[in-house]
């Protein structure tokens, strides 16, 4: 089950961070750049191949001491084919090097759309008597504003091909209180979508009582963390906001259970373009070393956390 190897991956690493890939070609070296628009002109293919080249620096720099990555589709799909095809090639890369990778795709329509979705990203295609795979990754995020007939399509590939999914429930954006703070029936509309996806979670449990249906619960809003936590006991969460977007290891405290486990932290800008905040020690050769430094430094500061709190699992 997904939930169960990502769990593996986590003790083994012992880290709990998890690596977005979100290449932005402005921030990408220079010569990385230079080197694709010598090849192929100022055109997508050179955008698509410079956020290949980076991303493999990134995840050879990475792979041993995170459990996971979390490439985001945006950053790939602006670049059109050639985009979508660094996406797939960054995927392939890191399952190879054995991370787990969560498809940032934050998919979700009605039903029938839903299950191509699915299909496409976790599942297999059917051409013709041939079953093959588009996108290959271990599980996805997904809108639940649909209501449930959006996610059971996502339930049946999950069960099917051993794969996850994290649902939206508490986003970290600034006005994500908009509708999701909402009340209806004396209830937030994200503790109403966090019973929604404890009902799924059932559907899926692995070894360690946690199931491949999994939240996205923000590092920015550590209040609404502590009741999502108890709403959906089974649910990994999948925490983005951490660092650049201002949230502390603090804030994550109330993510994880109290053995430790629970949650999965990502962070992404302050990962991938650490070389940009230090040139006095890194060059911008030096990307992957810095990239590498920040994980480490966020893996322990995390743990450090947990351990103060009486919260770290191995
Ligand atoms: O509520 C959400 C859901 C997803 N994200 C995604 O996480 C990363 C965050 O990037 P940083 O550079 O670490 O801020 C990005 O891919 C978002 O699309 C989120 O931020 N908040």
């Amino acid at each position: 089950m997904f939930i169960d190897r990502l769990i593996r991956q986590i003790q083994e690493k012992k880290s709990n961070v998890v690596v977005g890939l979100d290449p932005r070609l402005e921030m990408i070296p220079k010569f990385i750049r230079e080197k694709h628009y010598g090849l192929y002109g100022k055109n997508l293919r050179a955008a698509a191949e410079a956020l290949w080249e980076f991303n493999r620096e990134i995840i050879e720099s990475v792979y041993d001491i995170v459990p996971a990555v979390k490439p985001q589709i945006a950053f790939y799909e602006q670049y059109g084919l050639e985009g979508l095809e660094a996406y797939q090639r960054t995927c392939n890369l890191a399952k190879e090097k054995g991370l787990l990778v969560i498809g940032d795709i934050k998919r979700g329509d009605i039903g029938t759309t839903s299950k191509a979705y699915a299909d496409a990203h976790l599942g297999m295609v059917q051409v013709e008597d041939e079953k093959l795979e588009a996108f290959s990754v271990d599980a996805v995020t997904v809108n639940p504003y649909l209501g449930d007939d959006c996610l059971k399509e996502f339930i049946g590939d999950i069960q099917t091909y051993q794969k996850g999914m994290f649902v939206l429930v508490k986003t970290s954006n600034p006005t994500s209180g908009q509708l999701q703070d909402l009340e209806s029936g004396g209830m937030k509309i994200y503790e109403i979508v966090a019973q929604m996806v404890n009902r799924w979670s059932k559907e899926t449990l692995g070894e360690y009582g946690y199931a491949s249906v999994g939240a996205v619960v923000a590092a920015t809003y550590p209040e609404q963390a502590r009741t999502l936590r108890m709403l959906m006991p089974a649910s990994y969460f999948l925490v983005p906001g951490y660092g650049a977007q201002g949230g502390t290891a603090k804030d994550i405290l109330d993510c994880f259970d109290e053995k430790g486990l629970g949650a999965i932290i990502n962070s992404s800008r302050d990962i991938l373009y650490a070389y940009r905040k230090n040139p006095k020690e890194y060059g911008e050769e030096d990307f992957g070393k810095a990239a590498r430094a920040e994980t480490s430094r966020m893996r322990e500061e995390i743990n450090d956390a947990l351990d103060e709190n009486g919260k770290k699992y191995w």
